[in-house]
């Protein structure tokens, strides 16, 4: 069998389990996964390597109205993923009827004339799962459909090997240890990223970003990081830090123990919270944190 190698990118309305499909075919945590919705701003790409092929996969956050500056980039990222990839994996909760996220994604993928699977995720969460795909099935001709559940690894390889008999034969596109293409301080400042949303809940919205802005080896045991969290106002700086900086030390242990078992040694986690009023319309700001510039 001649080797196969392409770019397939996993859409779906925010909250499906991307992330966790990501992570699940991976088998190592590259994308990072919350219970809140878009926590992916930038295109994460994972690297499945496998006898048979190579599948460079590109998570890309969900496709919805442009609001901030940023949220345009969203859109315009994701769009521009779809164009460059072999396959397109549109991923949904089978657990619950389509919503109208849902249906605009299958019909962009029924204007794009894209060859298209559907994945129907979280089949752990019901009974039966025959007929939970059909409303999507009438709005795009894709060419296969899955159900898996990302979160128990179930019918992952199967789809995998049938994905890998998808796509074109070829060369692969990264060496054998590339699993991501993200720098490892971007990694990190996920991580952070993930712990402050899932702590503070609806209090500190999307506008919030992690720097890193230094990180050394101190000792050949013990890694030192220090973060800078941006947020917009001082009523959200406040909320960070917390009753007597109980929160921000939350935050910091439960990132530190992520870190840790990454880096699979000590972390000192040292963590500054600054405020920039509205950094997500500034250009400059955009470009510093890493997130796509407009084409053209
Ligand atoms: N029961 C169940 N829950 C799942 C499954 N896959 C993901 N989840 C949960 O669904 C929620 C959303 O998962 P994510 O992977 O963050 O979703 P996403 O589509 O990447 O979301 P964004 O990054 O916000 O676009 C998390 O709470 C996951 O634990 C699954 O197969 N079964």
């Amino acid at each position: 069998m001649a080797f196969k190698s392409g770019y397939i990118a996993l859409i779906g309305r925010p909250n499906v389990g991307k992330s966790t499909l990501l992570n699940a075919i991976l088998g190592r945590k590259v994308a990072i996964t919350t219970a809140k919705p878009q926590t992916t701003r930038n295109r994460i790409q994972g690297v499945l390597h496998d006898p048979s092929g190579q599948i460079v996969f590109v998570d890309t956050p969900g496709i919805h109205q442009p609001r901030t500056k940023l949220d345009e980039r969203m859109v315009m990222t994701a769009e521009r993923a779809l164009k460059e990839v072999d396959l397109i994996a549109h991923v949904v909760d089978i657990s619950k009827p389509p919503r109208p996220e849902d249906i605009a994604i299958a019909q962009l993928i029924a204007r794009l004339h894209h060859d298209a699977v559907l994945v129907g995720n979280k089949s752990d969460l019901v009974e039966q799962t025959k007929g939970r795909l059909d409303p999507y099935r009438a709005l795009a001709p894709y060419v296969e459909e899955f159900v898996v559940s990302a979160q128990n690894e179930q019918g992952i390889e199967a789809m995998v090997q049938a994905l890998l008999a998808m796509l074109p034969e070829g060369l692969p596109y990264f060496p054998d240890d590339t699993v991501t293409d993200q720098t490892e301080d971007f990694y990190i400042a996920e991580v952070i990223r993930e712990k402050i949303l899932e702590e503070t809940r609806d209090e500190v919205p999307h506008s919030v970003a992690v720097t890193i802005e230094e990180k050394i080896q101190r000792t050949p045991t013990l890694m030192y990081i220090r973060a800078a969290i941006y947020v917009e106002r001082d009523t959200q700086k406040a909320i960070l830090i917390g009753n007597q900086g109980q929160m921000l030390k939350r935050i910091g242990f439960l990132a530190r123990k992520d870190l840790e078992e990454y880096y699979g040694q000590k972390v000192y986690l040292d963590l500054w919270v600054k405020v920039r009023g509205h950094w997500r319309d500034q250009e400059a700001w955009l470009k510093r944190l890493g997130y796509a510039q407009p084409e053209g």
